[in-house]
């Protein structure tokens, strides 16, 4: 368990090259500033920056192998996990979707800073998104599990992985959903946060 900062920052620096963890360094001080104008991320967890965003977006990594891609995250915001993924991986195919102007324009500012050519945001919402398949999906505090999976099944396929952070809340949510949901999914022990897990699975959800 990732329980400081440097051992958050290490172990970003075991997922990535040395130009992504500088490049990662440069967004910390861009994200912090951004705050300054707009409420992206609480100012406390400025703090624990690595391992609150960066580590915990990251970790995701993790989860598939190395290759996978396109990979679609809903509702990114300040950019975690989709945004960071993508500073971190520019061979990896990232679209985020987001639907506040200011977030989009902020998301955008970066890829532009950054030169991200591997990295599209969708401003707009979800529901407008054109239905396109992707092999990862990801959300870290988008919208109820169930409500998650109703809005976003169309972009998956049999082959489709399932990365959904979901903080102390994510057996619970789990729970909630239909055995035929259930049984898709999982729950997996979160990397920087001891009562945090993440549900994963792959497939399409029965979801009508
Ligand atoms: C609580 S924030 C989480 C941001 C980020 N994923 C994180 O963990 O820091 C949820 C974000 O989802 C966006 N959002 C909510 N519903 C959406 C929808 N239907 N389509 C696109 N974006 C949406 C909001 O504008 C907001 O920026």
């Amino acid at each position: 368990m990732i329980a400081t900062e440097e051992e958050a920052r290490a172990f970003c620096a075991g997922l990535c090259d040395a130009d992504a963890i500088a490049r990662l360094e440069r967004f910390i001080v861009m994200l912090a500033e951004e705050n300054e104008r707009q409420n992206l991320i609480s100012g406390k967890s400025l703090e624990f920056v690595w391992q609150r965003h960066i580590a915990d977006s990251l970790q995701l990594l993790t989860h598939v192998p190395r290759e996978t891609s396109p990979w679609l995250d809903l509702g990114s915001g300040a950019g975690m996990p989709g945004l960071v993924l993508a500073i971190a991986r520019p061979d990896l195919e990232m679209h985020l979707v987001e639907s506040r102007k200011k977030r989009v324009v902020w998301l955008q500012s970066v890829i532009d800073h950054f030169g991200l050519k591997n990295c599209t945001v969708h401003g707009s919402r979800l529901e407008s998104v054109e239905t396109s398949p992707m092999r990862v999906i990801t959300a870290r505090a988008f919208a109820p599990l169930g409500k998650l999976l109703s809005l976003s099944a169309r972009f998956s396929t049999q082959e489709t992985v399932w990365l959904l952070p979901k903080g102390r809340s994510a057996g619970q949510e789990l729970s909630e959903q239909p055995e035929s949901v259930r049984s898709m999914f999982h729950v997996e022990q979160s990397a920087t946060d001891p009562q945090a897990g993440i549900v994963v699975g792959q497939g399409r959800p029965p979801i009508r």
